[in-house]
């Protein structure tokens, strides 16, 4: 059988974890998923998604991608050192006004999130193109193409790794390879949940009052509802993503949001820039009540479809 050889970072949870078992349960069997983490002893949870692929289409190996040695011992340790897709996924976030940051912190969002891309590309490009095969994804953000407030850093990194890949791309068509972003907008993970309780933590004495008081009453109080409304699960990035690995020309670039999307393409509508930051600005501060109520109200319409779907399934 002719299986595609797929290595994932980032296994422990997450995006990463539903890729690996969505991509191994494949009905087709295409696939042959090498699941990496940085800490084996936190695999339990995979180990238990991935059920009966473990051991047939999945196997977990250790991988930090902020280790040069481990990332070669990973690659050379499968057969013939064979990647044909890379999915690249593991990384962090980082909120909060610069003030409050250290520059060590602000490094290490870089090391993982785009350095980490680095290091495994130089492993593993250099035997795509002797191959002339290959499949790069690469799990970008929303926050790759736009900024959005307190998360300069973490938007930094992503974007980042877009300039990174749109260089790559036109030297990897030479080569036959595909590079894809995927870039999906919030996400329910541990991601969520670690940025969150991290922004809580933040002593923001280091930064101005009125800066202090956006954080804490604009970004951090929007912060939980954005997700509860806007956020996909893992499994639905996951969907998209298996969509775009199997096409014959993958796109270069695929948001999994629709919800999102009308943020997004602000950015293209507007060459001067101004747009998606002038509606920003104004969602927040001008009309953070039409805001709320457009959440509030897509949240009602999100309520009412799970009911509607529970009736339909209960008949
Ligand atoms: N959640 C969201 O809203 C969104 C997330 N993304 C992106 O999706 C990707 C996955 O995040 P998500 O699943 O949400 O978050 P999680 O926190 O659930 O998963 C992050 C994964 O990355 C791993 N990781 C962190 N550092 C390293 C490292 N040095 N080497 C190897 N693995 C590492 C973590 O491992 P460990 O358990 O050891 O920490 C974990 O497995 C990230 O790149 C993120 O930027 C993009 C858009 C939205
Ligand atoms: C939409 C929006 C906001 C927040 C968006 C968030 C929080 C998005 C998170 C995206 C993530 C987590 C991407 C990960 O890569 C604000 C600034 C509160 C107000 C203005 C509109």
């Amino acid at each position: 059988m002719n299986q595609k050889v797929v290595l994932i970072t980032g296994c422990s949870s997450g995006i990463g974890l539903a890729l690996a078992v969505h991509i191994a349960k494949d009905e087709k069997k295409r696939f042959m998923v090498y699941a990496t983490m940085r800490n084996l002893s936190k695999a339990e949870p995979l180990v238990e998604a991935a059920g009966r692929t473990l051991g047939r289409t999945l196997e977990i190996k250790q991988l930090d991608v902020c280790d040069e040695a481990s990332i070669k011992a990973c690659v050379d340790s499968l057969p013939e050192r064979r990647v044909d897709i890379l999915i690249s996924n593991a990384g962090m976030g980082l909120i909060g006004p610069i003030e409050c940051q250290s520059i060590e912190e602000m490094k290490s969002v870089m090391d993982t999130n785009f350095f980490g891309l680095v290091r495994l590309m130089k492993e593993i490009l250099p035997d795509m193109k002797r191959r002339k095969k290959g499949h790069i994804v690469v799990i970008s953000s929303v926050m790759g193409i736009q900024g959005i407030l307190f998360n300069d850093i973490y938007a930094a990194s992503k974007f980042a790794l877009e300039g990174f890949c749109e260089s790559l791309a036109i030297q990897a068509l030479r080569f036959g390879l595909n590079i894809s972003l995927i870039e999906p907008g919030p996400v329910i993970t541990e991601f969520e949940r670690k940025v969150y309780d991290e922004g809580l933590k933040i002593d923001l004495s280091k930064a101005d009052k009125v800066t202090a008081d956006m954080f804490t009453n604009v970004y951090l109080k929007n912060y939980k509802q954005i997700f509860e409304t806007l956020g996909q699960t893992p499994e639905d990035v996951a969907e998209h993503t298996l969509k775009i690995l199997i096409m014959d020309n993958p796109p270069f670039r695929h948001q999994t949001n629709t919800l999102y999307t009308p943020m997004t393409t602000l950015k293209y509508a507007d060459p001067n820039g101004d747009l998606p930051i002038e509606t920003f600005y104004k969602m927040v501060f001008e009309h953070d009540k039409v805001f709320t109520a457009s959440l509030n109200f897509i949240k009602l319409l999100q309520w009412r479809s799970r009911k509607s779907f529970k009736l339909e399934k209960s008949n």
